[in-house]
């Protein structure tokens, strides 16, 4: 193994084996610690029907449902969102995701609307058009915004489902689904995260469907993996320090580089990690 794959292992804290169950009742722990720590009354998670916001949800109500066993009146709660851009092509999937996770509360907020008029907005101020590449992370902006507008609401806190293999490829928008305020399956890689879910009675669509962040109008349901030009194959070997062909970890090497700053705070005139 590289000294890179080795340092890029070290920080996105991948095992090469886990112990379910574990993994698990870990993940559960800090949720459930969090919500006492700050004082918040739960959860809210955007539900997309793919296989980390059904890990991630599912993980949520397994923690408010213990924390609401030793209290009277349910005082916490998991909101589920269910956040189409119009009408979603796999909306089936999200409706048997929340069957699964069966959450305290589900809010569907439709934010084609929103995303069309700040789409427009741009238009009318500058005269160009925003590529439906930028119009995706405009989606993913604004599904952000309603959660954090729901957990402000509700008291509750924003889940993300940022995992270790998307974090080592920054493979979300800054500021979209990137932003949130605890991130349970951080150190997972993908199929780790497969492995949580069949063992947690997840239907088995919902885990072996392809990963799609599915935001661009013209590319609807575009793999990630043909969007990055590896496959999670590749990127969980990596992160679990096995050999991978040199220009796959050539590729994910420089993208890990590149998507430094989505790892990063704001920079500063403390900060050296971008010199
Ligand atoms: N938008 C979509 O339709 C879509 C589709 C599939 C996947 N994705 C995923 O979402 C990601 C989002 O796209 P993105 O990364 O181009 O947009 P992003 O908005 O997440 O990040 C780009 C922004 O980051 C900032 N930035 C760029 N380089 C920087 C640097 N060196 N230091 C500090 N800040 C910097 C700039 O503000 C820039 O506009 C894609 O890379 C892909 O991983 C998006
Ligand atoms: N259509 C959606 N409804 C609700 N929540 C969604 C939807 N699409 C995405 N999300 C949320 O964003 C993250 C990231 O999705 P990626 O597929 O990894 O880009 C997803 O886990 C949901 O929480
Ligand atoms: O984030 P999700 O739930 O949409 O999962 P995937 O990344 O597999 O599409
Ligand atoms: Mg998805």
């Amino acid at each position: 193994m590289g000294t890179m794959q080795q340092k890029i292992i070290e920080a996105m804290k991948v095992k090469p084996f886990i112990d379910v169950k574990v993994e698990i009742e870990q993940r559960v722990q800090l949720l459930k610690h969090y919500i006492l720590k700050t004082k918040t009354k739960g959860y809210v998670l955007g539900i997309s029907g793919g296989q980390d916001s059904t890990l991630a949800g599912k993980l949520c109500q397994i923690a408010i449902d213990e924390l609401n066993e030793k209290e009277q009146g349910n005082p916490y709660q998991f909101i589920a969102v269910r956040l189409p851009y119009g009408e979603q092509q796999d909306e089936q999937d999200a409706q048997d995701a929340l069957i699964f996770i069966a959450p305290s509360k589900t809010i569907t907020v439709n934010i084609k609307e929103a995303v069309d008029a700040s789409t427009k907005a741009f238009l009318d101020a500058t005269g160009n058009k925003l590529s439906p590449f930028m119009k995706g992370n405009t989606k993913a902006r604004e599904r952000m915004k309603v959660q954090y507008d729901i957990g402000a609401y509700y008291q509750c806190l924003v889940v993300g489902t940022d995992h270790s293999a998307e974090a080592i490829t920054g493979f979300y928008t800054k500021h979209g689904d990137g932003a949130c305020d605890i991130v349970p399956l951080f150190g997972l890689n993908k199929r780790q995260g497969k492995q949580l879910l069949q063992h947690l009675g997840c239907p088995q669509h919902l885990y072996l469907k392809v990963p799609t962040a599915d935001l661009e109008d013209d590319k609807p349901g575009l793999p990630d993996e043909a969007a990055l030009g590896f496959t999670y194959e590749n990127i969980d070997d990596y992160l679990e320090g096995k050999p991978v062909p040199a220009e796959v970890s050539d590729k994910i090497e420089a993208k890990y580089k590149v998507t430094e700053h989505k790892r990063q705070a704001a920079v500063s005139i403390y900060d050296e990690w971008w010199k």
